[in-house]
């Protein structure tokens, strides 16, 4: 039995459907170690070593099906003039996994490069600039990875109409003059900084969409993203703009199992008044030097389990309404 986060885990005696990597917030940087805002240690050179060590587990456990990774794959200290060469060594490293690897957007990568460079050099499955995607690895399972960032003020050109709207939206929400800061914001509403954003429009009805269909054909759902939904697994500070709008989307079907998360770097796990998961993930640039946070998930019809390193908790993660058996 292992220890977690929700409770102990009960190892499985059936064989996964399938198995994934996980790992979050890698902010690699080659630049010496630092803090965050609060005084956090960051470790930017290690964190490569940690995505490193993930890899080489992958693969010698030999059934990781695919790899994903929750953003922020380069930190917003790197040297501009460093960026493109970073965001590569990284995705270097990404490509000697034996297997595909899912990437989303996370803050500091926008703070790096545009958003066309980055959907390209990331390789994400869309035919178009678009960063959200979705996956079916068996017909029981589908993914579904968001664009946390769709509406901010991160990444579109500066006059860009979304660069605009979001700005506006942001000084209605956050009477700072350093909209990074939540001083004087209050509970939830401390969400409302610079460096979150929001799920757009288009993106929301996109999703809809996916969950109708997903809902139809009897499959669990997994929603990744680089910002957390729910305060349950996360600090207010950390939270996506409108978390609350993608969750009514959510509970309009009983497809979606659980939610993924990085960018709040302690990580969390909470299951919701709906029964769905909510786990952030523990960020790798915050491991000391020898230390590791990822993890691989193993899928059963009925749960998934999270098996984490050293620095990330494993997590037994039960569905309250299984799945109805495939028509
Ligand atoms: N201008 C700012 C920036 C951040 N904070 C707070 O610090 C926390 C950590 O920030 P990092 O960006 O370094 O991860 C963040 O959660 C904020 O609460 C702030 O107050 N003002
Ligand atoms: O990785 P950062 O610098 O965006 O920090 C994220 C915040 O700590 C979220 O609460």
């Amino acid at each position: 039995m292992m220890a977690t986060t929700s409770g102990p885990v009960h190892a499985s005696t059936a064989k996964p459907m399938f198995t994934f990597g996980v790992i979050a917030d890698v902010q690699y940087a080659d630049i010496l170690d630092g803090r965050s805002f609060l005084g956090v240690p960051r470790y930017y050179r290690h964190s490569i070593s940690v995505l490193q060590r993930a890899v080489s587990a992958w693969n010698k456990q030999g059934n990781i099906k695919f790899s994903i990774n929750f953003g922020d794959i380069v930190d917003g200290f790197c040297p501009k003039d460093k960026s493109l060469w970073a965001v590569q060594k990284v995705v270097d490293e990404f490509d000697k996994f034996d297997g595909p690897t899912y990437h989303m957007f996370g803050n500091h990568c926008l703070y790096n490069l545009p958003r066309s460079k980055l959907v390209a050099l990331l390789k994400m499955p869309t035919d178009s600039d678009r960063a959200y995607y979705e996956f079916s690895p068996c017909p029981e399972y589908r993914f579904v990875v968001l664009d946390a960032y769709d509406f901010s003020t991160l990444g579109w050109p500066r006059d860009h109409p979304v660069t605009a709207a979001a700005t506006k939206f942001l000084e209605e929400k956050n009477p700072n003059t350093d909209k990074n800061s939540p001083e004087g914001l209050v509970g939830v509403d401390r969400r409302f900084v610079m460096f979150n954003g929001a799920v757009g429009k288009e993106q929301l009805s996109w999703l809809s969409d996916v969950l109708q269909d997903a809902s139809e054909r009897r499959q669990n759902v997994i929603l990744c993203s680089h910002l957390p939904m729910d305060p349950g697994a996360a600090s207010p500070v950390g939270l996506m703009w409108n978390y609350d709008e993608v969750m009514a989307i959510v509970r309009r079907y009983n497809c979606v199992k659980a939610c993924f998360a990085g960018h709040d770097h302690r990580g969390g796990h909470t299951v919701d008044s709906h029964g769905v998961h909510h786990r952030t993930l523990e960020a790798a640039l915050e491991c000391p030097p020898g230390t590791s946070a990822f993890g691989h998930i193993e899928a059963y019809p009925d749960k998934l389990l999270l098996v984490g390193s050293d620095g990330m908790d494993d997590t037994e993660m039960c569905f309250q309404s299984p799945a109805r058996p495939l028509l």
